[in-house]
């Protein structure tokens, strides 16, 4: 049905209006017709997302209240906040989060949940479900407070966003991944029925409060992870931060983002700027992923099957980091990428002590990956290919014997560094394969 501006009945329903150039709600008819004659109706809405993403270190220090700015005061006067903890993060930190809830009068109900890749399931945020019903939080005036990495942002971030339809949340993202990419987006969501994330939602948080001073206790290998997702975007749009992570990446890691040296803070302070706007930069004109050619979907064409395949012996960002190896390598025989520009790309992936190799890719796994994420994207590869270092494009005609043979390429440049111990832990639980 076409439709001209004459024909454009504004306001007929009535409702908060939330963007001032858009009358809405509206109906539009297909031509004039008296009231009680039509069969067709258009509706048309519009609501605007707008959500913050506020870099604050030391949230839960007792003078800081960014926590609970958002949302209203109980019948009683205190707050009431439903808080969901990771339970790593609740056995390093859990004493400190209650002290400050405590400080501020709050009244909570906390619950705290193993998070990993493999309880990323449906039944995990049934679980976070039942105790927020048991609490009984106001829908609009209450938000739920989420405190954790990027599974248990991810999962509960879901069960908020069901929750009587949706309820509003915050979160502070605990690791770097969390940081830089799961925290500040609008995606929630599980794993199902052996695939990545297949079931979520698109559900922002009203506020996302990014407070590096969580780095400082988790494992290395973590903050390894986080700048697999960094280096992604440094990949796509930011060469820059590609220089900075082969100038300081071993100090991001031996510093865990602390700044404990004048350099290792800059650096730390630098990367996370620009890591962070780079990928709302990315995220903003399509947040709800109409169009299916994104540049951040960069080294997650063939992980999510690898990571899923691997699980546990693989986290997300090496799972990317893999990924984005194999990728090198094909963008280099097609001469999208020349030989030093992958060379420097496999070398930075070293020094940040990522994967650039895992036994359990082959072409049966790769093609297999493909066809899921086809599907993934209405039909069509729609794969990101570096261009050089710090650009991409998109490709449709990837062919098995082309996966084929970038894999043994790649095995070839890369599986030397796992023999040798250097990236050996990415590989303990899988058997390794006879070559390199
Ligand atoms: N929604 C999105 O847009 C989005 C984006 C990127 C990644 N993700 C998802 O994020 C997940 C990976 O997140 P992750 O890497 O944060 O893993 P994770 O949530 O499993 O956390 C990693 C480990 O660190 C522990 N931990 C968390 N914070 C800690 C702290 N401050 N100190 C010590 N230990 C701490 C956790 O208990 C866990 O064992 C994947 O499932 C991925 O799909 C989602
Ligand atoms: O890993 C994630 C999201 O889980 C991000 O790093 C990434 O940018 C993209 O969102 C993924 O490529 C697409 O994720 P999905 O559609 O498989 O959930
Ligand atoms: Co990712």
């Amino acid at each position: 049905m076409s439709v001209s501006p004459e024909h454009i009945r504004p306001g007929l329903a009535t409702g908060t209006h939330h963007d001032d150039a858009v009358p809405f709600p509206r109906i539009e008819a297909d031509g004039p017709v008296a009231h009680g004659e039509r069969d067709s109706w258009l509706v048309h809405a519009h609501r605007s997302v707008r959500y913050e993403v506020r870099i604050r270190d030391r949230v839960f220090d007792l003078d800081h209240t960014d926590v609970l700015e958002a949302g209203g005061r109980g019948d009683g006067g205190s707050p009431r906040r439903f808080v969901v903890v990771d339970d790593e993060v609740d056995r390093v930190h859990g004493e400190r989060i209650r002290g400050y809830l405590d400080h501020h009068g709050v009244d909570y109900a906390m619950t705290v949940l193993a998070a990993s890749e493999a309880s990323k399931e449906f039944d995990t945020a049934a679980r976070v479900l039942e105790r927020l019903d048991a609490f009984a939080i106001a829908r609009r005036s209450e938000p739920v407070i989420i405190i954790g990495g990027g599974v248990l942002l991810d999962v509960a971030g879901l069960a908020a966003s069901l929750y009587r339809r949706g309820t509003p949340f915050l979160r502070v993202p605990t690791t770097l991944i969390g940081l830089v990419d799961a925290g500040i987006g609008v995606k929630t969501g599980v794993n199902f029925n052996g695939h990545k994330n297949r079931l979520g939602t698109y559900a922002p948080a009203d506020l996302t409060l990014l407070d590096r001073t969580f780095l400082g206790t988790l494992d290395r290998r973590q903050i390894s992870n986080g700048l697999g997702e960094i280096l992604k975007i440094a990949l796509i749009k930011d060469l820059a931060l590609f220089e900075l992570l082969e100038r300081h990446g071993a100090a991001l890691l031996d510093e865990r983002f602390q700044g404990l040296t004048p350099a290792g803070d800059d650096a730390a302070r630098t990367a996370l700027r620009r890591a962070v706007d780079g990928m709302l930069a990315e995220l903003t004109p399509n947040l709800w992923e109409d169009d299916l050619e994104r540049r951040v979907d960069y080294g997650h064409t063939f992980s999510p099957t690898l990571e899923m395949s691997a699980l546990p012996a693989l986290l997300h960002g090496e799972a990317v980091c893999v990924d984005m190896a194999l990728t090198t390598v094909l963008a280099c025989r097609r001469g999208l990428v020349t030989v030093a520009e992958r060379d420097r790309v496999l070398a930075i992936m070293r020094t940040l002590e990522l994967p650039c190799f895992h036994p359990l890719l082959d072409s049966e796994l790769l093609v297999r990956a493909l066809a899921d994420t086809v599907r993934h994207r209405d039909g069509r590869q729609r794969l990101p290919l570096p261009l050089g270092i710090g650009e991409v494009c998109f490709v449709d005609d990837v062919t098995a014997e082309e996966l084929a043979t970038s894999v043994e390429i790649q095995r070839d440049l890369c599986a030397p560094a796992l023999v040798a111990g250097r990236l050996g832990r990415q590989t303990e639980d899988v058997e390794t394969s006879g070559r390199g």
